[in-house]
């Protein structure tokens, strides 16, 4: 945990007076939000565009003030987690079921930072389920055609039903042990009637700052 809030506390120097920041999801990014709350009260001028509904809960409650998405489609910097983080700054993600809106977010800023501890960091994506956002409607016919590509989906559960994403869409959790090309992945699931987005983000992070026993390293693409 103490590196997470590190590898946070990090980010927030590239957040600058002015800026539309795009503010990711989970655990990471909670600490995150918890330091930006604390520069926007002594005085730094940012708007937020929260990536799920759970930050959105968190940032108003931290007092950070946000934008309606609708309202703009600048982003001039967003900072998110990540599941894992490959040696090329590939990303895969969603392990809190945000993957879709995070995807929006994050590709829409001009600058995606990643924050994690060491944890995160692999040589192949693929040991953590990737997660997949499907639609409820047909979604065993599209959890058959996942299966075809090599993996085991699970229906993702919370408290016995199937956890239901900000979307409205269902996750399957698709455990691939070792992803070899994560963009020809993507794009064949993406392929199928059904997936509406993956947890695969390759080619998208800028910088990578993790947190290790205490020591920031920050990696580039
Ligand atoms: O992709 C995500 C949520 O959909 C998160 O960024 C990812 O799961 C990392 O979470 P944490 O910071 O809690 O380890």
């Amino acid at each position: 945990m103490e590196d997470k809030r590190m590898a946070a506390e990090a980010s927030i120097k590239y957040i600058k007076d002015g800026m539309t920041v795009g503010l990711g999801s989970g655990s990471t990014v909670n600490f995150m939000l918890e330091q930006l709350a604390e520069r926007v009260k002594e005085g730094l001028k940012i708007k937020g565009i929260p990536s799920s509904l759970k930050t959105e809960r968190y940032a108003k409650q931290l007092g950070i003030p946000l934008i309606d998405f609708s309202k703009t489609t600048k982003i001039d910097i967003a900072i998110d987690g990540a599941d894992e983080v490959d040696p090329n700054l590939h990303l895969l993600k969603g392990g809190g079921g945000s993957l879709v809106r995070e995807k929006i977010v994050d590709r829409a800023a001009d600058k995606l930072i990643i924050i994690a501890d060491s944890s995160k960091i692999v040589s192949k994506l693929g040991e953590f389920p990737l997660p997949v956002e499907v639609l409820p409607f047909g979604f065993e016919v599209t959890t058959e055609q996942i299966a075809a590509g090599g993996c085991t989906p699970v229906l993702r559960k919370k408290d016995g039903q199937p956890f239901v994403s900000d979307n409205g869409n269902y996750i399957l959790d698709c455990k691939f042990n070792s992803i070899e090309d994560p963009l020809a992945l993507h794009e064949k699931l993406k392929c199928i009637t059904g997936v509406v987005e993956t947890g695969l983000f390759p080619q998208m992070a800028h910088k990578v700052i993790v947190a290790r026993d205490g020591r920031i390293d920050i990696l580039h693409r």
